[in-house]
């Protein structure tokens, strides 16, 4: 058991994207970790401070550089797929090295080798090490997540959605039709590399729609998850993301359908009881509507219900920089260290 305080030595790999940035505050700010190491494969020899508009000092590292011998747990912020550098293989390294690893891409999440390769369109060189990765939707696998060495944190819309739905399927009412996810996503969800459809221009004063049906990566994510928490298989999952001119924050809106199912009362007292002593999950009162400003900075996730003809629509929201990444990663890693669960995290 740790016992004094500052005593969790971390590494942050790929400290100078998004999800690594936000996660290197949290961690700065956490009374009991210690942040030895920063990485940045391309800006090794830089401080943070040149790379991103803050005034923190934080000199950066390469990975290679990182003593493996002397860190409690390293969180991966890197890209997903095969590749030097790239999360499936520095996972897999630092795995193999006996280090407790936290990933927070989507290498180690689904764990059937084949959906794997058909939605991340690679090979997965490191396929004998997806059982051995607990996914790590805090909520849900919380006494799973205290045991594990190798968590998989969950990505941004899979936690938003699971979450949404999570009493739904635990109460095993997640049985007909199919449930159409519309999502709305901030730009920062993209990552920080260039891409077309973040560029100013084509963002600003647009919603675009893409991947939309049953063509993005997280559904199988998405549906995996869903089949877990009801211990049955789930119909079908429509999912159409989109992209929204603002810096952060997901905002998913759900249509289950529910013709023969529990009275709206029955399912609020579900959620209610489901959600009670969560410290991060709420489900809004009654009238109330979720939205991206319930949850922008915050680790927390806001739900709202609202009744419709022969189902239920469901609204949820979270940051995705924070419950979507950095902040479920330090939810999991108290979980990993006994720690409180809350401990570090802004509220
Ligand atoms: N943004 C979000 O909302 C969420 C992101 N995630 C996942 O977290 C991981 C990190 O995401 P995010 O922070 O958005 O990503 P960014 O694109 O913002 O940053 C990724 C970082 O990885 C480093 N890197 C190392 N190797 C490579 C490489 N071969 N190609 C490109 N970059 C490389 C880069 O830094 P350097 O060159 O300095 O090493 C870069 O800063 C991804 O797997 C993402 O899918 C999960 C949930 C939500
Ligand atoms: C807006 C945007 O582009 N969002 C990303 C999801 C971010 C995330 O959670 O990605 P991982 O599953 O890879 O960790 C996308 O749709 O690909």
């Amino acid at each position: 058991m740790i016992q004094s305080s500052k005593d969790i030595d971390v590494a942050v790999f790929g400290a100078t994207g998004y999800s690594g940035f936000e996660l290197v505050k949290l961690l700065l700010n956490h009374p009991r970790v210690r942040l030895g190491h920063a990485t940045s494969g391309s800006n090794p020899d830089a401080n943070l401070n040149q790379l991103h508009p803050t005034t923190l000092d934080l000199p950066l590292c390469s990975p290679q550089s990182v003593p493996l011998n002397e860190i409690d747990l390293a969180f991966l912020c890197l890209p997903h797929g095969a590749g030097p550098g790239r999360g499936q293989e520095e996972a897999a390294r630092l795995a193999r090295a006996g280090v407790r690893v936290i990933d927070l891409g989507g290498d180690y999440r689904l764990r059937e080798i084949d959906h794997y390769r058909r939605w991340y369109q690679t090979e997965h060189a490191h396929a004998d090490l997806l059982g051995s990765f607990v996914y790590g939707l805090s909520e849900f696998h919380r006494t799973r997540i205290a045991d594990a060495t190798r968590v998989a944190n969950p990505g941004c819309y899979p936690t938003c959605t699971a979450l949404a739905l999570y009493p739904l399927a635990e109460a095993g009412w997640l049985t007909e039709g199919s449930i159409v996810i519309n999502a709305v996503s901030g730009l920062s969800g993209a990552g920080r590399g260039l891409k077309i459809p973040s560029l100013f221009v084509e963002a600003n004063e647009n919603v675009t729609p893409y991947h939309p049906g049953q063509v993005h990566r997280h559904v199988p994510e998405i549906m995996q998850t869903l089949r877990d928490m009801s211990g049955a298989e789930i119909p079908s999952v429509v999912f159409v993301p989109h992209l929204a001119p603002v810096n952060r924050g997901i905002l998913a809106t759900i249509h289950v359908p529910l013709s023969q199912g529990p009275s709206m009362s029955e399912i609020r007292e579900h959620y209610a009881a489901r959600y009670e002593k969560e410290p991060f999950v709420h489900l809004l009162a009654e009238g109330a509507t979720a939205s991206l400003k319930h949850t922008c900075g915050t680790n927390h996730t806001a739900i709202s219900l609202h009744p419709c003809e022969g189902g239920l629509v469901v609204v949820a929201s979270i940051d995705n920089l924070l419950k979507g990444a950095a902040g479920q990663a330090v939810q999991n890693m108290n979980l990993m260290f006994g720690l409180p669960e809350t401990e570090g995290l802004p509220c």
